[in-house]
């Protein structure tokens, strides 16, 4: 178990300085200190050499994880196309690969997404879709959450005729903890506009996914 001793004075202090004022946002050197504490806890020593760098490297890798709090789905959506010659049928992305984390024990939510429309006067440029998509998973998610942020953002913005989005995605908090049930996946939806309300379109949308 956890040996208080292997936490520094200066670890202390943070911890002291975070539990303080929880709505601070907290600095890099105050997120090490903290992944030292989680080591610690294992009873690991994070002192020795092949864990000196960890906390360092692990903030890194939150950093990449969860870098979808400091980017705008909006921004991203922002540039769109009106010259599509009259195309008026629908724009589909499909296989989307989803890299996410479940926000109740920050464990992977690996998966895909299929994001579709039926554009109005406008389209967007097709990585943009995907980027959407990273945007939302990239930070603490349930994947409900995730599906409908995607389908009301890309909605709000473009205001095509309807959006269409199913995300079909394994949690390793199922998987590799808890119940420990490998091979299940958790499909979601969220459909809008003419999705919603024309049966042959939302079936159209599920033939072209496959
Ligand atoms: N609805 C929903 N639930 C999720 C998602 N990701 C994980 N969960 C579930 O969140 C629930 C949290 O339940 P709790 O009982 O509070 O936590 P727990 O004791 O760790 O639950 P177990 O996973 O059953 O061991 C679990 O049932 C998870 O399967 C998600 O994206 N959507
Ligand atoms: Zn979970």
């Amino acid at each position: 178990m956890a040996d208080g001793a292997l936490m520094t004075d200066k670890d202390k202090a943070l911890a002291g300085e975070l539990a303080k004022d929880l709505t601070r946002r907290p600095g890099r050197e105050e997120a090490e200190a903290a992944v030292r504490t989680l080591l610690a806890y294992i009873g690991e020593n994070p002192d020795r050499e092949g864990l000196i760098d960890t906390p360092k490297r692990f903030v890194k890798a939150w950093d990449d994880w969860f870098e979808g709090y400091n980017l705008d789905a909006e921004d991203v959506l922002a540039r769109t196309f009106e010259e599509v010659e009259g195309y008026d049928d629908i724009v589909l992305m499909k296989n989307i690969r989803i890299e996410s984390h479940c926000e109740h024990h920050v464990a992977p939510i690996i998966g895909k997404a299929h994001i579709a429309y039926l554009p109005d006067t406008r389209v967007v440029g097709i990585s943009k879709l995907a980027r959407l998509a990273d945007i939302y998973s990239k930070r603490l998610q349930s994947q409900e959450i995730l599906t409908n942020q995607i389908a009301q953002t890309l909605d709000r913005v473009l205001q095509p005729k309807g959006v269409a989005v199913l995300i079909d995605a394994e949690h390793q908090c199922i998987s590799t903890r808890g119940i420990h049930k490998t091979g299940v996946s958790c499909v979601t939806r969220c459909f809008t506009g003419a999705f919603k309300t024309d049966p042959a379109l939302e079936d159209r949308f599920f033939r072209l996914v496959g």
